[in-house]
């Protein structure tokens, strides 16, 4: 089992480059992030030469933030924007080699919405398959991000189903879908052929999954017997220092099956052992 540090989330007091090499430290297989674009590309690209740790995943920008956007590419009338953001996500992830971009659909609702984010999706994902790049689509629960456009898994199916695109796939986040739907380990079961990356956190309060509604010492193990071995994200809010809050990266390191067991203490310590044993 690979885990992979949200960047947006963990270790977001320092500079991208310096949460990089603190998630090598703290044992993390790949780092994803949210917006990276006012790092160098030379910069981060730099941190993941030195970590050797790949970035799986960023988001396109999310617009006029000071005006309430939050993703735009399901507003009709904001195709031009949409489309730059996309331009841009793919440009960059292509300069790190990041496998994965997440295209915000922003606040919006009714058919015109619907079919403004299915045409921006194809858009996206047409150019980004010549990258080897997956579209994302994540749907977001409606108490962090009222009025979002996507709020469900069978919204986002059913969206995957429009544009048929091979490099279309699902975020599934497990925080935002228990909250929204729950029967987390039916619906992965159900989807795993349409996911394209999992996130987590506990639930309510989206802390470490270590506690909370959701019992992810089940969850990991379901994703493994599925055969799903990309690494999973952790895309939590941590309660203080990040470092503090790694408890159930070593206890899921310790659950592994025994020759992948990396034997590991906590935080930074625990990280580098994670790094050299085999
Ligand atoms: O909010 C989330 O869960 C995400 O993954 C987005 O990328 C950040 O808005
Ligand atoms: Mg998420």
């Amino acid at each position: 089992m690979k885990f992979s540090a949200n960047l947006g989330f963990l270790w977001n007091d320092r500079p991208l480059p310096e949460a990089i090499r603190a998630a090598k430290a703290a044992g993390f297989d790949a780092v994803e992030c949210h917006w990276p674009y006012e790092t160098p590309v030379d910069e981060v690209k730099a941190a993941m030469r030195e970590t050797g740790l790949p970035m799986v995943g960023l988001n396109t920008r999310r617009g006029d933030v000071g005006a309430g956007d939050n993703g735009l590419s399901a507003k009709p009338g904001r195709d031009v924007e949409a489309r730059a953001a996309i331009d841009e996500a793919i440009a960059y992830a292509t300069a790190i080699g990041t496998p994965n971009i997440h295209v915000m659909a922003g606040f919006a609702s009714g058919a015109e919405a619907r079919a403004t984010f299915a045409e921006n999706l194809a858009y996206a994902c047409t150019n980004a398959a010549p990258n080897g790049i997956t579209i994302l689509i994540e749907p977001l629960n409606k108490y962090d991000a009222p009025g979002y456009f996507l709020t469900t898994t069978d919204q986002a199916l059913a969206i995957i189903e429009t544009v048929q695109a091979p490099n279309l796939k699902l975020m599934f986040d497990c925080y935002h879908v228990q909250l929204m739907e729950g029967d987390i380990t039916r619906r992965i079961e159900t989807l795993l052929p349409w996911i394209g990356h999992f996130q987590f956190a506990s639930v309510p309060d989206r802390g470490a999954p270590d506690h909370g509604e959701i019992n992810y010492a089940h969850v990991f193990e379901v994703t493994r017997r599925l055969g799903y071995d990309a690494p999973l994200g952790a895309e939590y809010k941590p309660s203080g220092n990040t470092d503090d809050t790694l408890g159930w990266l070593n206890n899921a390191a310790a659950s592994l099956p025994r020759a992948s067991v990396r034997p590991v203490r906590s935080g930074v310590e625990a990280g580098r052992q994670r790094r050299t044993a085999t």
